[in-house]
């Protein structure tokens, strides 16, 4: 299938579109067109044709639009979920196990085999049957099973040694839900996963939709 480069924008919407194609599909829809997506997800049409045109091994027929089942696989293809990435995971306090324990990242093409931790109260349980190992275990695992994600579950103090750490393992893709910049080198990809802005977005809008409705 043909793999164009698309923008970031353009990626974070491709989860969006998953999200509704299958819905669609349980709603035994079997085509449908990028008008009709942009319009239920609110979205620019010519933004969302051209997202697709750019994913799709198929390309829309004219009138009929995409098969849905067709559309879902390239959307999978390319976000890489038809494949598994395999994930360790350093901090295995309250948010590190509510992540291990959450199977629905498998469905999105990612594993997390094991976490780290320097806490004996943790080191060498295991946590819905993920190991949790000494944070000195770190590079033997990852070397050993060839991982290149790693998420990180520490607080903000200890967030740049854990991607230090990380880094020296060869892991090249960061998944960060601490408070913090991270300095690393430039062929070194983090995403944050900053809640705290998210909140702030929800409680701005929220302010402001009481502030007009008054
Ligand atoms: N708990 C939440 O709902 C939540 C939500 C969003 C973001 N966060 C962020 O996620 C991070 C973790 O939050 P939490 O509530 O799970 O904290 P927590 O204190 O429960 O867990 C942190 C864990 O990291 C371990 N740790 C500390 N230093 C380490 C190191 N150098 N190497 C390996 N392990 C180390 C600790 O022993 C502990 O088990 C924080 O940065 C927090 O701001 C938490």
């Amino acid at each position: 299938m043909k793999k164009y480069s698309i923008s970031k924008q353009a990626l974070q919407r491709l989860p969006s579109y998953l999200n509704y194609l299958n819905w669609a599909k349980r709603e035994n829809v079997k085509n449908i067109s990028s008008p009709t997506i942009a319009s239920d997800l609110k979205l620019n049409e010519v933004q969302v044709r051209k997202d697709l045109a750019a994913i799709s091994s198929t390309g829309g027929k004219p009138r009929l639009g995409y098969n849905v089942d067709t559309l879902i696989s390239d959307i999978k293809v390319f976000l890489g979920y038809d494949e598994t990435d395999k994930a360790v995971l350093i901090g295995a306090g309250q948010l590190g196990r509510a992540l291990l324990s959450y199977n629905g990242y498998e469905d999105y093409g990612l594993e997390i085999v094991a976490a780290f931790d320097v806490d004996n109260a943790v080191v060498g349980k295991k946590f819905k049957g993920k190991p949790i190992y000494h944070i000195d275990m770190l590079d033997r695992v990852c070397k050993k099973n060839n991982i290149h994600i790693g998420i990180i579950t520490v607080s903000a103090e200890n967030a740049q040694e854990a991607c230090d750490k990380l880094v020296e393992c060869g892991i090249l893709a960061i998944w960060n839900f601490a408070p913090c910049h991270l300095v690393v080198p430039d062929n070194i990809l983090v995403q944050h996963e900053n809640t705290a802005a998210s909140l702030a977005f929800l409680s701005m809008h929220l302010r402001e939709k009481m502030k007009n409705e008054k």
